[in-house]
């Protein structure tokens, strides 16, 4: 079987026409990502996807660290400012500034200062920025920036040396789970930030409650891998067998691991294998064409990235996030991945092919019956010498 896409449904795909490319185009799924957009925006979306014959996933945010809403969307920061990262407890929009020591601040939803302390890192925006902790104050922490860059309304605060505690089914997923899910009933229910098999025994029981009323209908569980808890060897032998679907969730696993961004690529091969014995199908997701969100080629690299995908690990499915949901290129990302996969199915076709008609196998086993020949040969003569 060869691998289908994920689409991240957003202002980029949330059309008609884009859609109908989609699926035209070996896009199987479109994901709706709870953590982004309002209720009636991701109705409106589920609908389109239907309608163009896609089915649906729906993506709970989960106990992820992220940004607060602020006013204007985004502002910038430059390398080695100082700023505020504040905890914030409402969803209002958020002025920027601290009037009183004029330092811009970053809304943070959760407050992280009791798990941070001096000189550790915390990442934003899958760590394209980086803060250095200066200080650590009551309800905040006083932070440099690293590097230059936008901080944007709702990005993920990743602290990989920092265990934060917070509960696994959040306001908002249970708002998710009690408002969206019996409107648009998608196929597949992912879940973020799992740590245990505990944690989808009560995911699956707040499904069943907000379900109580809908007969013949239930999701299908993918459980997203990003969590250094989770790669246990009994947490994911459990969680592999609880669920219907593994995601590689690639953007927090990298930052929730140390050391941080380089165990990837060792984790991703061994849930790939561990997928496979269990024989549970899998999506591989995150970052796969990132540089397409705002230019119309990959890298070699990410091309090298899907090949891994879809030839190597032979996954079931590969996801597209931002460049599908907000990037300048979605028709384009799918067109490169669709390409790949059947030029995958076209060669092994013709390598299958080949093999039959040129016997390669005959001929040099002929070759070695011939050589065999010639030194039995010479040994005869030899030995009459
Ligand atoms: N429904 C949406 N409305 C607006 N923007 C969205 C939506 N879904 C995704 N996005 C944007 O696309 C980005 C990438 O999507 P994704 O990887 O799913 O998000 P994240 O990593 O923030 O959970 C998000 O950070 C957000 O900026
Ligand atoms: C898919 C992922 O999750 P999200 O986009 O929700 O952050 C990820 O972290 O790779």
């Amino acid at each position: 079987m060869s691998a289908k896409i994920i689409t991240t449904l957003g202002p980029a795909s949330g059309n008609p026409e884009v859609l109908q490319y989609f699926k035209e185009h070996s896009v199987e799924i479109a994901r709706l990502n709870g953590s982004h957009g309002i209720i009636e925006e991701h109705i409106r979306m589920a609908k389109l996807a239907v309608y163009a014959g896609l089915d649906l996933m729906l993506d709970l945010p989960g106990p992820k660290i992220r940004l607060g809403e602020i006013n204007d969307t985004s502002f910038s920061v430059k390398a080695g400012e100082k700023v505020i990262i504040e905890n914030v407890k409402n969803t209002k929009k958020h002025n920027i500034i601290d009037k009183e020591n004029n330092i811009k601040i970053l809304p943070c939803q959760f407050s992280i200062e009791k798990s941070t302390k001096i000189n550790d890192i915390v990442y934003i925006d899958d760590g394209k920025l980086q803060f250095r902790v200066l200080k650590v104050e009551a309800n905040r922490i006083q932070a440099e920036a690293l590097n230059s860059g936008l901080v944007k309304s709702h990005k993920g605060v990743n602290l990989p040396h920092g265990k934060i505690d917070i509960d696994f089914l959040t306001e908002n997923d249970l708002r998710l789970i009690e408002k969206l899910l019996p409107i648009i009933k998608p196929k597949y229910v992912a879940t973020s930030f799992v740590k245990t098999i505990n944690d989808i025994h009560r995911l699956k029981k707040a499904i069943q409650d907000s379900l109580s009323n809908i007969k013949d209908y239930y999701p299908r569980i993918i459980v997203k891998i990003e969590m250094a808890e989770a790669i246990e060897p009994i947490n994911i032998t459990n969680l592999i067998n609880e669920c219907d679907m593994i995601m590689i969730a690639r953007g927090d696993l990298a930052l929730e691991t140390t050391p941080v961004h380089i165990r990837v690529p060792f984790i991703q091969a061994d849930l790939v294998q561990r997928c496979q014995k269990q024989n549970k199908p899998f999506i591989i997701a995150t970052q796969i064409l990132e540089s397409m969100i705002t230019c119309p080629v990959p890298t070699r690299a990410e091309v090298s990235d899907l090949y891994r995908a879809i030839v190597l690990d032979k996954a079931n499915y590969i996801m597209l996030s931002s460049e599908a949901a907000v990037g300048q290129y979605p028709k384009e990302c799918v067109t490169i991945m669709h390409d790949l996969i059947h030029y995958n199915k076209n060669n092994q076709l013709e390598l299958n092919n080949s093999n039959k008609k040129l016997p390669s196998e005959t001929v040099s086993k002929r070759s070695i019956k011939k050589i065999k020949t010639q030194n039995r040969l010479k040994l005869i003569k030899r030995k009459r010498l």
